[in-house]
C-alpha cells in the first residue's frame, strides 16, 4: 500500500506501462493483456496487471501534468521497486514535419515545470530517456514496420499556454512535441536508479491546427501502446 496505491507491493509487477488518462489503462489491459486484475481504483486512477508475452506488466493511469504523474511514479518506485516505466502518453506537434498520429520516442524532455528548479536550485538538470529502452523501442518499431521519429520533446505545465513563443522556441531548437510528463518521469527514474521512456501519440498539432477525436485518444493509438509492451519486456 502507498498512499494513492490500494495495492500489495506483490501485485504491481517490476514493468508498468502510464498512460495520463486512467481509461487508456483499462484500454491496453482489456485489449493486450491476458488475465488482467484491477489493482487500483482509487481517485479513479486505475491499475491493472496482466500477462504480455508470458511477462507480468502492470499498466497505471497517471493523471494529466508533472505533480500528478510525480505522485505515482514516486510511489511506483519507493513503495513498489518499479524497475521499467513506459509511457504512453498523447502530445501535440510542434514542428510540420511530424504528421498527426505519428509516433515519438522521446530521446530527452526540457521542461518550464517548477518542479526541477525546486530540486536543482543550482543545475539545469537534463531528463534523459534510458537508453535500452529507446534501443528495444526503435527495434520493436522496426520489427513491426511502425515508423518512428526519435528525438527531443518539451514538458510544461501549461496546456492552455499564454506563452507560444516559449513553444516556438523550444521547436526552433528541435523539440518535436509537447506533452505534460516526460521530464519529471525521467527525473524521478533517475533518482530512483530506475529505466524510463515516453513513448507518444500525436494527437494535434499546434502548427496545423489539426486534431483527432477524444474517443480516439482514449481508445486507440495502438501502434504506441504495441510498441511500449514490446520494448517493455525485451531484454
Ligand atoms: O494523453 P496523456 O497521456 O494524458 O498526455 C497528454 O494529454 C494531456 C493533455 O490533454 C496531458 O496529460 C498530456 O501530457
Ligand atoms: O500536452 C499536450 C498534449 C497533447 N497536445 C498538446 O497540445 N499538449
Amino acid at each position: 500500500m502507498s498512499i494513492h496505491l490500494a495495492a500489495a507491493k506483490e501485485d504491481i509487477a517490476d514493468v508498468v506501462l502510464l498512460p495520463g488518462d486512467p481509461l487508456r489503462a483499462k484500454f491496453i489491459a482489456e485489449n493486450f493483456l491476458e488475465n488482467a486484475v484491477c489493482y487500483n481504483e482509487v481517485r479513479g486512477m486505475y491499475g491493472f496487471t496482466g500477462v504480455y508475452q508470458g511477462k507480468r506488466v502492470s499498466v497505471q493511469g497517471t493523471g494529466m501534468g508533472v505533480p500528478s504523474i510525480s505522485i505515482y511514479v514516486h510511489e511506483l518506485l519507493e513503495s513498489y521497486d518499479v524497475k521499467t516505466l513506459i509511457r504512453v502518453g498523447t502530445c501535440g506537434a510542434l514542428r510540420k514535419d511530424v504528421a498527426l498520429r505519428d509516433v515519438i520516442l522521446a530521446m530527452s524532455a526540457s521542461s518550464d515545470s517548477a518542479t526541477n528548479r525546486i530540486r536543482f536550485p543550482e543545475v539545469q538538470f537534463a531528463p534523459t530517456a534510458d537508453f535500452s529502452l529507446l534501443m528495444n523501442a526503435y527495434l520493436a518499431a522496426k520489427e513491426r514496420d511502425i515508423d518512428v521519429r526519435v528525438g527531443p520533446i518539451f514538458t510544461t505545465d501549461t496546456f492552455y499556454s499564454e506563452a507560444q513563443r516559449v513553444v516556438d522556441h523550444v521547436a526552433s531548437y528541435g523539440a518535436l512535441a509537447v506533452e505534460m510528463e516526460t521530464s519529471a518521469l525521467y527525473t524521478l527514474a533517475g533518482k530512483f536508479g530506475a529505466r524510463a521512456l515516453s513513448v507518444l501519440t500525436v494527437s494535434d498539432h499546434l502548427v496545423t491546427g489539426e486534431a483527432t477525436t477524444a474517443q480516439e485518444r482514449q481508445m486507440t493509438f495502438r501502434d504506441m501502446m504495441q510498441i511500449a509492451l514490446d520494448a517493455a519486456i525485451r531484454e
